[in-house]
């Protein structure tokens, strides 16, 4: 569905110096730098997929994501989707993509949010039956009814997110590419946001592209990730191996009855103990769950056990460190 190789993107920028002399000096002789925002960058997303497009701020995300939108045109390679090339057929290809940029707004901001959807069905074309059964089901599923009627600079960022979103699938897109859809939510409003798009992707089977930075969003939807960093696509695969590569540090607490000696456990370290908790780390690589704690059963009375799987935010910073990112 999506066929991006080798897209290379480079913005100049005017180096701007403070103080009145440069910048009478700046009027006749100006400096550019070259920012290499994108660096050879080619991947294939599959009809249904949900990928997590994630990196360090500035890696090259939304310089991708608007190209696959086609509102920039990348220096070099290719971009097919859907059989489109984005920024040469815009007005066909944008019928089949829906996209929320959570920093900006697709809302006209003086007008209640109802008068915006219906421009949006003229702007897009969406035949009227359509376009009420969409709006009937975003309506219901994002709780909106509460809301349709009052002008967009009236809502709160939460509220105006659900209405974004609705925004971008009043024309039932096969595709939709969401940059930072949770930021600024609270975690009502990002739960509801995350469900609503497994139903889509479920129910409807549209393909999503999701930047974010929060990785509770990626672990929630997303099943494959693509890390860039510095312009350069550094990764991509499923969380699965990033896990067996990057998540093999468990943290077991356990509480036992009151035990004055400190614990000795092999291939597990010590990271915290009182007389009746401990909280110990293994590194499954070096050492089996199951072997430290019958290793913890010999030395004290167990009373409870729990096992933590590293948080994926942990692993994302490894991965940084890995390429230098951090
Ligand atoms: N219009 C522009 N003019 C000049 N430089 C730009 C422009 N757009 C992006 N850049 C630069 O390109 C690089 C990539 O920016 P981009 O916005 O794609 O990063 P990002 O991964 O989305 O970052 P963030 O997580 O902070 O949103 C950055 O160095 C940025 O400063």
């Amino acid at each position: 569905m999506i066929h991006v190789n080798g897209l290379g993107k480079s913005f100049k920028v005017a180096q701007r110096t403070t103080g009145l002399k440069n910048a009478v000096k700046a009027l006749f002789h100006r400096e550019y730098t070259q920012i290499e925002a994108l660096r050879d960058i080619s991947f294939q997303i599959e009809p249904g997929e949900i990928v997590g497009y994630i990196g360090p701020n500035g890696a090259g995300k939304s310089t991708t994501i608007k190209i696959m939108s086609g509102i920039l045109v990348p220096d070099q390679g290719s971009c097919s989707i859907m059989g489109y090339t984005p920024w040469l057929e815009r007005v066909p290809y944008v019928k089949h993509i829906g996209v929320v940029f959570g920093q900006r707004s697709q809302l006209w901001w003086d007008v209640p949010v109802m008068d915006s959807f219906e421009l949006l069905k003229d702007i897009y074309n969406v035949p009227h039956t359509e376009y009420r059964s969409n709006l009937s089901l975003l309506i219901e599923t994002l709780d909106l009814s509460g809301i349709i009627h009052t002008p967009v600079r009236q809502l709160s960022l939460g509220q105006r997110m659900r209405c974004e979103i609705a925004a971008s699938l009043l024309h039932s897109p096969r595709i939709l590419f969401l940059d930072e859809p949770t930021i600024g939510l609270d975690a009502v409003s990002k739960i509801a946001v995350r469900k609503f798009i497994q139903t889509i992707n479920k129910e409807k089977n549209v393909t999503i592209v999701l930047t974010t930075h929060d990785m509770n969003d990626i672990e929630a939807l997303a099943q494959r990730i693509i890390l860039i960093g510095k312009g350069s696509l550094l990764y991509d695969g499923s969380i699965h191996t990033l896990r067996s590569r990057f998540g093999t540090r468990k943290t077991i607490t356990v509480d036992y009855r009151p035990h004055a000696a400190t614990l000795e456990i092999p291939g597990a370290s010590l990271i915290s103990w009182s007389p009746e908790r401990a909280v110990l780390q293994v590194d499954t690589q070096h050492a089996q769950i199951s072997d430290v704690i019958a290793c913890l059963s010999n030395q004290v009375e167990l009373l409870d056990v729990t096992v933590d799987a590293q948080p994926i935010e942990d692993m994302i910073v490894e991965l940084y460190k890995e390429y230098q990112l951090s």
